[in-house]
């Protein structure tokens, strides 16, 4: 269970988040401006907040009272960004290999294998990330985050760079990672579509404070 009470200022944006997210899907929408990519990066450890407390069960990834703050590569935190974002000198075997490298300290994680069948990657193994589409580029760095063997996986608008054919393509595959992956996930969205089909809880943020 990931668990938030924070409070933070970035220029004349105030954001101010609680909430305790659990097994599944969590969909964190509302609109432009409104905070979600900024409590994305409060888990992920890419901002330090100014006042509060995040945890991850007994672990805490930052405690402002306390001065803890447990840096970004020590949360296990799976990341899909917006674009892949995908080593481009590597295949996209070593770019998957990758995240199991990174977290392999952790334990063994899920198997090569069983992640290329789960994402159906098999026939893009060999091949330069250049060459992939949009959608396939997705599922390998949805691959490279599970493999790094995550306690939580953090997705940031990870669709919208994609066309209506190629998100009808891996939304099937990304309700097998969330009924299968068995970590939370943190989607943030503002695609209501996306929100309704993925989602086993919705939260959402307005003017950086959560609408009840
Ligand atoms: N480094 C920064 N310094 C000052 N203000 C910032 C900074 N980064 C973001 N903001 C502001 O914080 C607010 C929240 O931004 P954030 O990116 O979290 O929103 P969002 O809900 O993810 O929006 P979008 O859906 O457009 O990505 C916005 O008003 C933004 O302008």
């Amino acid at each position: 269970m990931l668990s938030l009470d924070i409070r933070h200022r970035q220029g004349s944006f105030d954001l101010s988040f609680a909430a305790e997210i659990g097994p599944g899907l969590t969909a964190l929408g509302g609109p432009s401006g409104a905070g979600k990519t900024t409590v994305l990066k409060i888990v992920a450890g890419l901002i330090r907040p100014q006042i509060g407390r995040v945890a991850f069960g007994e672990t805490v990834f930052a405690d402002a009272a306390r001065g803890l703050w447990l840096p970004p590569h020590q949360r296990r935190c799976g990341v899909v960004f917006q674009e892949a974002r995908l080593f481009p000198h590597l295949t996209v075997r070593q770019n998957l290999v990758y995240g199991q490298w990174f977290n392999r300290r952790f334990g063994p994680g899920v198997a090569l294998p069983d992640i290329v069948d789960l994402l159906g990657i098999a026939p893009l193994l060999d091949r330069p990330p250049a060459n992939l589409s949009g959608g396939e580029a997705q599922r390998v760095a949805l691959g490279r985050a599970l493999l790094s063997n995550p306690r939580l996986l953090l997705m940031d608008e990870p669709l919208s760079a994609l066309d209506t054919a190629r998100k009808d393509e891996i939304l099937p595959y990304l309700e097998r990672v969330r009924d299968s992956a068995g970590v939370p996930i943190l989607y943030v969205s503002h695609a209501q579509s996306e929100i309704d089909r993925l989602a086993n809880r919705v939260l959402r943020l307005e003017a950086g404070r959560l609408l009840p």
